[in-house]
């Protein structure tokens, strides 16, 4: 402990024995109500944890929640357009303004910061740590019900500064079905074990497509083992996303509000359970 120890760890770098996970939280902008904030990891990229975080939050707006998203994938940001939201997000000298999509779910983003959507994020960990943390601390976020943070993709520097800055009530792991994304999802559910934030459940994306002449199901990754892992964590399985070409195309035009489809009603159902009251 530092002699002049105010007991605010946040405004202080020592290690001491006083520091606890919990004095890594970063205060949110005086102007955010935010209830409950949850965060969508996967192991590695490419599995459709955007997609994942879009489609999640969009059932939560339907489910009548007041719904955010803190896209802390910042050197690949894929939010705003799926949701087809562009141009610069607005400030004044007490803080930012989030952007708003069609439906009002409010989100920030690297590329609602750039000047230019295509500009690479070539940015340190310790920088990129420090851009989720604003987006934390300096949004005005307002009342939200449900903030959904778009984690960047892995185990990793980033993964971990968000972790121990933001107050994650729970997780949700995105999957694909083949054999090496299992012990992926591994390292992700003992991650969250090691921060101590509940794994709420994990979502199996493309887990199959469906045949549009007979409706067979046909397994293009082979055959999942979600349930092994499932049992062997004591995960829920909250759903399965087929390969849709809809989806790719609602994603690509900015319409991912109008997905159709019930292969995330478990969502909803944990979302009012965890959420009561709106
Ligand atoms: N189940 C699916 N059906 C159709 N298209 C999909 C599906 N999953 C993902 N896609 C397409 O792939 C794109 C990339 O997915 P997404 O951005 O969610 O991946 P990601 O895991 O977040 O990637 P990264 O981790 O690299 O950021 C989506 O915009 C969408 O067009």
């Amino acid at each position: 402990m530092s002699e002049q120890c105010n007991h605010d760890c946040s405004s202080c770098s020592a290690d001491c024995s006083e520091r606890t996970a919990e004095s890594f939280l970063k205060k949110p902008h005086e102007k955010s109500d935010i209830k409950k904030v949850i965060a969508v990891v996967s192991g590695k990229g490419g599995v459709g944890k955007s997609l994942v975080t879009g489609l999640a939050s969009v059932i939560a707006s339907r489910c009548e929640y007041k719904t955010a998203i803190l896209d802390a994938d910042v050197t690949g940001p894929s939010i705003p357009k799926m949701f087809g939201v562009g141009g610069q997000v607005a400030a004044n000298e007490e803080g930012i303004f989030p952007a708003e999509s069609a439906t009002g779910i409010k989100m920030v983003s690297t590329n609602l910061i750039l000047e230019n959507p295509t500009d690479p994020v070539v940015w340190r960990g310790p920088v990129i740590g420090g851009v989720v943390e604003q987006f934390w601390t300096d949004v005005m976020w307002g009342d939200v019900d449900y903030m959904f943070v778009d984690m960047p993709p892995g185990t990793g520097d980033v993964p971990l500064t968000v972790f121990q800055s933001l107050p994650v009530d729970g997780i949700i792991i995105v999957t694909t079905p083949q054999d090496l994304v299992s012990m992926i999802v591994e390292k992700a559910v003992k991650m969250a074990e090691l921060m101590n934030i509940p794994v709420l459940g994990v979502i199996e994306n493309m887990s199959y497509i469906q045949c549009p002449d007979c409706g067979k199901k046909i397994s293009v990754f082979g055959e999942s083992n979600l349930e092994a892992i499932a049992d062997k964590h004591g995960l829920d399985i909250l759903g399965r996303l087929p390969i849709d070409p809809k989806l790719t195309a609602l994603c690509d035009a900015g319409q991912i509000e109008r997905f159709e489809g019930n292969w995330l009603e478990k969502v909803a159902e944990m979302l009012l359970k965890m959420l009561p009251e709106k």
